[in-house]
């Protein structure tokens, strides 16, 4: 369960999020749609624990953010969440399968058993041939496929997700969605997914809007 109870975040005087509230059940998957600017990346990266809020309470299954010190917090994004985010992190120097398999040897799950579930992420987004290719071998849209195979590894329990569509031609969007809606639902998972596509918020179960007045369906 992922509680956010009357979160504020400011910059510079200027406010952004101000008394944001919501509750995510295992299982559930929303999207979170709203004008550019008004704060979406902000709140997931609040969410993510990448940035502290103002004020306001999150509690990631029993976890109260306020309570962990950066280490915490580190240890809570390796082992519960899945990123998706805009500006990835592919190692260079790893070969695809190895960027993917990177969570599960993080979590101290390395070996064969960790090599078959890198590749079976790649081939459910569709580089199941390219395994062994390396980063700099990548179009843009192919880098997004690896980060959302790599995002999904380790099996968090909150995954969240920020234009994940954004390079992607429809057949690889809407294979995309399926995964992580896949993955969410039958893992018992949570998932946040930001988006300007109306298509992409569908694939949800629930759609959000941020406003500068709050979150609301
Ligand atoms: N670190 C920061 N320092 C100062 N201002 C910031 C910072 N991060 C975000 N902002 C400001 O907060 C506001 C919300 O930004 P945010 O990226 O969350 O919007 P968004 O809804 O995700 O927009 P988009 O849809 O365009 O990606 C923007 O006006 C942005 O300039």
């Amino acid at each position: 369960m992922l509680e956010i109870c009357d979160l504020y975040r400011q910059f510079n005087g200027r406010p952004v999020l101000q008394g944001i509230s919501m509750r995510l059940k295992p299982g559930e998957y929303v999207a979170i749609t709203g004008e550019s600017g008004v704060g979406k990346s902000t709140l997931l990266n609040v969410i993510a624990g990448l940035d502290r809020p103002d004020r306001g309470r999150l509690v990631l299954d029993g976890e109260d953010y306020a309570a962990l010190d950066e280490d915490a917090l580190t240890r809570l994004r390796r082992d519960k969440l899945g990123f998706v985010f805009q500006a990835f992190h592919i190692l260079p120097h790893l070969t695809l399968r190895q960027n993917v398999a990177l969570p599960l040897w993080l979590k101290g799950q390395g070996g064969r058993r960790a090599d078959r579930q890198a590749e079976h992420l790649l081939d459910a987004v569709g580089l199941g041939d390219r395994a062994e290719s390396w980063p700099r071998e990548l179009s843009g849209g192919e880098m997004q496929r690896v980060a959302i195979a790599r995002a999904l590894a380790h099996k968090p329990r909150l995954i969240l997700a920020d234009e994940p569509t954004g390079n992607l031609d429809p057949t690889n969007a809407a294979r995309v969605l399926r995964l992580l809606g896949e993955r969410i639902r039958s893992a018992g998972a949570m998932g946040i997914l930001v988006t300007h596509s109306p298509e992409a918020a569908r694939s949800a179960d629930r759609v959000l809007q941020l406003t500068p007045e709050g979150l609301h369906e």
